[in-house]
């Protein structure tokens, strides 16, 4: 809590409106106790009641009138104070819960691909909306409900205070116990609900994961199987909140028995006292009124804890989050033009904790040219991929664009000249012109579709029912992979990068779309520093130099037509692939 009021410094002011709006509210609230006291002695002793000695008007039915006008005064003003204050602290809550979501997304934005792939998006997720969400429905009532109540006790107690000090004794006296209660309750309850929300957590990631696996599932007809894991992950949600639930359940019947306690007290007291005289017969009713004001609203304290304890666990869940702190931090140093000579020194790199996936690895990509890497599968091409684009940073060595280290450079000097075509291509919800012009919103049409056609993406676009208008879906599912690599590359090649990377960029296509993208290839390549990763060899046989890599190693590196012609990985790999087994005998 402390913790969020400093975060939240800049809405000081609409916290103490809203808190003097509840304190306005809740005085408002206590009047017409005291109205009913007040006419109980008007009844009672006449001439000589409270409200005459005040007003100065000696007519019963006259002072009845007062006690009325001022009741209804007062009701009125009460119920516009509760507007007014729900008012302000709900849009509190709500203010609070957006500033939050937005800070937990921007800072999640801001971490490491590496903590993004160590971690289930569906747990992200969970934090930045259940958690967020927790936090706000506490903010929503529960603190105001704390306030009120101990605005209450104060309040009631210097009526009491005022009246019988016996009374006001006795009136508390469950008041200790309850507090003693709360704490005691407050430490059992929360692990119970830290427990809540890392089981909440863990259904959230599960869920997000098999949604995103669906095909897998079912090609697999593994939907029972997911049944029950997801079941018993939504089981042990249960069992945590029905944990919590009890703990929590079992607070309001003890507070009822103080209460009680409390209650019976003034009751029986002060009615013999009022038979004794020494308690005006008003004043008596005023009391047993109030000790029901007091004690009563103390039940709902449970109620609150338990919103307070529910929004602490995710709370700590938000800051931990926040607490997160990226590796790979941007440098400050941009570059007025990028000519793309790329350079890798010594290189060696891997992932978290992990053995190095890059050994020593040391390679130059002159500006302008075209260079393939290759190598078997888990030879390290993407890691490679990656330390260009300074998703990561290697752990010794470094990387270097026209001879500036990336780790000195700005994002937007990096990334702004680098146009990047993952293995994976992901489509934003919205139309296929918006996908194309996402690395530059304000292209015009003319220029998007220049940008198509260079990729060859023009033709199924435009034989699409609403051709660069048509939506396509999150996960782009209404079109086939070849069409999804050549959007993306469309895509790069709009921002016009004077590097371009692009991960197995034809592994998912057919021979004439490989056609098509290789002569695009040709095209966007030119004037620009291209990298490419691919499995197809025949894909990269233009290169002006082909990196062969093996098992985190540079082991062999020249054109097409020097490394076919000697013996080594390369022409073994071409020889399968071309199924020219002489070449592979021969190499091998
Ligand atoms: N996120 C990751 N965390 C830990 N290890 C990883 C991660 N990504 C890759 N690796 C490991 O790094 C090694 C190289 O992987 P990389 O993806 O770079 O290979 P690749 O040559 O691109 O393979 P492929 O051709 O199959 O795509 C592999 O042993 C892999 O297990």
């Amino acid at each position: 809590m402390v913790q969020l009021w400093a975060r939240y410094r800049q809405y000081r002011a609409r916290v103490v409106t809203a808190f003097v709006l509840s304190t306005v509210r809740k005085v408002m609230d206590v009047v017409p106790e005291l109205l009913i006291g007040a006419a109980i002695d008007v009844v009672v002793r006449g001439a000589d009641s409270f409200v005459a000695s005040v007003l100065d008007v000696p007519d019963r039915r006259d002072q009845l009138i007062w006690l009325a006008v001022i009741n209804a005064v007062v009701w009125v003003l009460e119920s516009t104070f509760d507007y007014l204050s729900s008012l302000a602290w709900r849009n509190l809550a709500q203010q609070v819960e957006h500033d939050l979501r937005v800070e937990a997304y921007a800072h999640v934005q801001g971490l490491d691909m590496a903590w993004h792939e160590s971690r289930p998006t569906g747990a992200t997720l969970s934090v930045v909306n259940d958690d967020v969400n927790q936090l706000e429905r506490f903010l929503d009532t529960g603190v105001d409900k704390l306030w009120t109540l101990a605005l209450n006790i104060v309040l009631v107690g210097a009526v009491f205070a005022a009246s019988s000090w016996t009374l006001t004794l006795l009136a508390f006296l469950p008041i200790p116990v309850i507090v003693v209660g709360s704490l005691w309750f407050q430490r059992r309850l929360q692990p119970r609900y830290t427990v809540v929300r890392q089981a909440v957590g863990r259904i959230s990631g599960l869920v997000a994961a098999n949604l995103g696996g669906m095909a897998t599932i079912k090609s697999f007809t593994a939907e029972d199987r997911e049944l029950v894991r997801v079941g018993a992950a939504s089981e042990a949600y249960r069992v945590a909140n029905a944990d919590a639930i009890r703990a929590s359940a079992a607070f309001v019947p003890l507070i009822r028995m103080a209460i009680l306690a409390g209650f019976t007290m003034t009751l029986l007291l002060g009615g013999w006292m009022a038979l004794d005289g020494t308690l005006e017969v008003g004043l008596y009713s005023v009391l047993v009124f109030m000790t029901q004001r007091l004690l009563w609203p103390l039940t709902s304290v449970g109620e609150v804890l338990d919103l307070y304890q529910r929004a602490m666990a995710s709370v700590r869940r938000i800051l931990a989050l926040l607490d997160e702190r990226p590796v790979t931090l941007p440098g400050t140093r941009s570059l007025p033009a990028v000519q793309g000579r790329l350079e890798l020194r010594a290189v060696r790199a891997g992932y978290a904790d992990g053995p190095d996936v890059l050994h020593d690895v040391s390679l130059v990509v002159p500006a302008g040219e075209v260079h393939a890497i290759v190598g078997p599968t888990g030879a390290g091409k993407s890691t490679l991929l990656r330390l260009l684009l300074r998703f990561a940073d290697p752990r010794s060595g470094r990387v270097l664009v026209d001879d500036v280290d990336l780790r000195e450079l700005t994002w937007e000097a990096l990334r702004g000249r680098v146009g990047y075509v993952a293995q994976d291509v992901f489509l934003f919800e919205g139309s296929v012109a918006e996908n194309i012009a996402y690395g530059r919103p304000t292209a015009s049409r003319e220029e998007i579709e220049l940008a198509a056609r260079q990729a060859e993406a023009s033709s199924f676009v435009e034989a699409m029912s609403d051709g660069y208008d048509t939506h396509v879906g999150e996960r782009g599912v209404t079109l086939s992979g070849g069409q999804r690599q050549r959007l993306a590359l469309a895509r790069a090649i709009l921002r016009d990068p004077a590097v371009l990377i692009l991960d197995e960029a034809t592994s998912a296509v057919d021979n004439e779309t490989e056609a098509a993208i290789q002569r695009s290839l040709a095209e966007v390549s030119r004037g620009r520093t291209t990298v490419m990763v691919a499995h197809r060899l025949s894909t990269v046989r233009h290169a002006d130099r082909i990196w062969v890599l093996d098992a985190g190693r540079v082991v062999d590196a020249g054109t097409h037509d020097e490394l076919v012609d000697r013996p080594g990985p390369y022409a073994d790999l071409w020889a399968v692939q071309t199924g020219d087994l002489t070449t592979e005998r021969t190499g091998a």
